[in-house]
């Protein structure tokens, strides 16, 4: 059966191996934990937007919070994609990877004057605005240098994305967005505005969606939007519908990028705006499948509950335990003993860290195991807890392999913190 992430990441003649490279010897080479991604996969992951959009006015904005080692955001970079951001942060990351800051939406709920002082400097497309508050206080920063913000209002379009909870959006009982009813109210605020300039509509309704319905729903309610503001005299150039396409992680069948992008144009056609430049903002569908968080069996501990302890843990991979997601694990070098069952559960000090509960597998200690989907928020949400150094990267290309991020040293985690003199 082929593995999430095919043809990029598979097993052959006994081995996985990402591209060309074999995963076990580059475990030899980099140590575990370690997180291998395949470049092509990338590079195949945004062209599917780009060839589903092309001809039409569009920016396919890499939602860098999904992975944002500079590395990536220079694949996406020299691909031709924008960047969607939510930090100062972020927006230096994009600029030390050689990204344009004219391809730059600036997303999330609390910017900060600082923050946004930044990106005016820099020069992004455009602030996705969440609030009407925030809408004064843009207006402020952006008069304050002499300048006018570029504005596209962040709708919360009260459509259920029908996804894990903790990574729904877009209804009326989360904090994101300007609710719809009040979002033609906040356009009028934005346009009386002497330090903003609206250029466009943007929703984003969640995470690992599945289904192309909730797409459509919050699109037809962005539409009515639009209509309604450029009947008050306000023009919109973009229409933004975000991000949270699905991956396959187990059995998920999400709509490809460009089935659903098909089924937007259209319903864009039929409602006479086919004109229009549309952005994306997707994370986990450019990434997710293009990266595996390699690890090795520490020891195994049969009994009542089988574990199989290994060194990658919930700091290197928070899904698990933060949503109880389902990750895909499989040796690097399959065995032919039976299988059997055991809970893969890492080293910290909580009964939460678990990589995968209940999986069928033939290990054996100093066996390397590698867990699927890691290309998305594995290292981006990757933490130190218990003094855990995170693990090093590799991006493969073909069959080339470069570390693009070391292995942290202990020393480091410790280096800016102070004894208390006296
Ligand atoms: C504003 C915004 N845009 C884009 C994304 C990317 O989402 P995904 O990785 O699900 O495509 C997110 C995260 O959900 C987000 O909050
Ligand atoms: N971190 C989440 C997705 C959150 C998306 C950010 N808005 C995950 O791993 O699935």
């Amino acid at each position: 059966m082929s593995l999430p992430g095919a043809p990029w990441i598979a097993h052959r003649d006994g081995e996985l191996f990402v591209e060309d490279c074999r995963v076990n010897a580059l475990a030899d080479e980099h140590g575990t934990p370690l997180y291998v991604y395949s470049r092509n996969a990338m590079r195949a992951a945004a062209a599917a937007y780009q060839q589903a959009l092309a001809g039409r006015p569009h920016l396919v904005c890499y939602a860098i919070k999904a992975n944002s080692s500079l590395a990536v955001l220079q694949t996406f970079a020299e691909a031709g994609c924008g960047f969607d951001i939510v930090s100062g942060g972020e927006l230096a990351r994009v600029l030390a990877a050689g990204g344009d800051a004219s391809k730059v939406v600036f997303s999330g709920v609390g910017k900060t004057r600082a923050e946004m002082r930044q990106a005016l400097q820099a020069g992004v497309r455009c602030f996705n605005v969440e609030s009407e508050a925030e809408l004064d206080v843009l207006s402020d920063v952006a008069a304050a240098l002499g300048t006018r913000a570029p504005v596209s209002l962040r709708v919360n379009p009260d459509v259920d994305a029908k996804t894990h909870p903790y990574i729904s959006t877009g209804l009326k009982g989360n904090k994101f967005g300007i609710a719809h009813g009040q979002a033609l109210a906040a356009y009028r605020h934005a346009a009386s505005l002497p330090g903003l300039q609206v250029v466009g509509i943007d929703c984003h309704i969640g995470s690992q969606i599945t289904e192309t319905a909730p797409y459509l729903d919050a699109l037809d309610r962005v539409l009515d939007l639009v209509e309604a503001v450029e009947q008050a005299g306000i023009p919109i150039r973009h229409v933004d519908v975000g991000g949270g396409l699905g991956i396959t992680y187990t059995d998920e069948q999400p709509p490809a990028a460009g089935t659903l992008i098909g089924l937007l144009l259209e319903r864009l056609d039929a409602r006479g705006h086919g004109h229009r430049e549309l952005l994306f903002e997707p994370g986990r569908s450019l990434v997710g499948n293009a990266g595996v968080l390699v690890t090795e069996v520490l020891v195994l501990k049969p009994g009542d509950k089988r574990f199989c302890i290994v060194d990658a843990a919930m700091n290197d991979l928070m899904r698990p335990a933060m949503y109880e997601a389902y990750m895909g694990i499989v040796p690097c070098r399959p065995r032919s003993d039976a299988a059997q069952v055991w809970d893969v559960v890492g080293p910290v000090c909580e009964s939460g860290d678990w990589l995968g509960r209940d999986r069928e597998l033939a290990v054996a200690p100093g066996d390397r195991l590698a867990v699927l989907s890691c290309g998305a928020y594995a290292m981006s949400m990757a933490s130190n807890y218990n003094t855990r150094p995170r693990g090093a990267e590799v991006m493969v290309d073909g069959s080339r392999a470069a570390v693009i991020r070391e292995r942290e040293r202990v020393q480091d985690l410790f280096a800016g913190e102070r004894l208390v003199a006296g």
